[in-house]
């Protein structure tokens, strides 16, 4: 038995912790536990759940509907890691400059970040989201056909089987724009398979997101040394928790080094 005494010298020591870490806590409270009891007391999934909501709330083929409802849901009742709405400006803006006409996802999830992108993408322009799930894979197709995205294509593989078949299945040439999203040890050896696959032309964008929390620090060093990119961070939080640093990697391809330019 630990005597009160001791209890209480502690006692200053574990209120720090819980302060310091609050938002930590509350993560794992969002993410994990309300997951866990959710999943027992309604027989679904999380992402099933996630779309229900979005059925009753969101208007069929307005996509800001659709997203808006995705972030209620996200902030009030369950942690589901879309990119939000706050990364997702970043997003938007860059699309709306860029104008990229091929766009590859790597990880969709639930869909929401394919709409998000598909709704600042010049006419014309193709958006293939790869996601390797196939439950996600199966609400992510009812999410962009609810926006009324009904070209974009979903690949339900592992990236790292999609990326080298997309010359060859897909008839890509280059890649204009990438959106890195899937998980963080996958970030670097993808991004070295899209090298090696020559689909990166110069001036291709990739943007990585979390690459500071839960963080791609290989992926980070990688690109650093590299020399092949121009690169920067966007500071932000994580989705839909305030108080937990994160950011996104925005790179520029710049061709091979020391060779013909891609
Ligand atoms: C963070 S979620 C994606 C969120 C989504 N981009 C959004 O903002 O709405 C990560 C997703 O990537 C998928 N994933 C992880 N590794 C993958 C891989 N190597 N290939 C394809 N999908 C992957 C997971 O199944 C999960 O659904």
């Amino acid at each position: 038995m630990v005597s009160p005494a001791i209890a209480l010298a502690f006692l200053p020591l574990v209120v720090t912790l819980i302060i310091r870490y609050r938002y930590y806590f509350v993560l794992f409270y969002r993410a994990f536990l309300v997951r866990v009891w959710q999943d027992c007391a309604t027989g679904l999934s999380r992402e099933e759940r996630a779309f229900q909501y979005v059925l009753t709330n969101a208007t069929p083929g307005d996509p800001d509907s659709i997203l808006e409802a995705f972030d209620q849901w996200c902030s009030k009742v369950e942690f589901i890691s879309n990119i939000g709405p706050k990364k997702g400006k970043i997003l938007d803006r860059l699309l709306m400059e860029q104008s990229p006409m091929t766009v590859l996802e790597l990880g969709a999830h639930c869909g929401y970040s394919a709409v998000r992108m598909a709704r600042c993408l010049p006419l014309g322009a193709r958006l293939y989201s790869v996601e390797m799930d196939q439950r996600n894979a199966t609400i992510a197709e009812k999410v962009i056909r609810l926006a009324g995205f009904d070209d974009d294509t979903l690949i339900v593989s592992p990236s790292d089987e999609v990326i080298p078949r997309l010359r060859s299945d897909y008839g890509l040439e280059t890649v204009d724009f990438v959106f890195m999203d899937h998980w963080k040890k996958c970030y670097l050896p993808d991004l070295q398979l899209l090298e090696g696959s020559g689909l990166l032309g110069k001036g291709s964008m990739i943007l990585a997101d979390n690459v500071l929390f839960p963080g791609a620090p290989n992926f980070l060093r990688y690109v650093r040394k590299s020399g092949l990119y121009e690169w920067r961070i966007h500071q932000a939080t994580l989705e839909y928790i305030r108080g937990i640093r994160d950011g996104m990697a925005e790179l520029v391809y710049q061709g091979i080094k020391g060779g013909r330019a891609g």
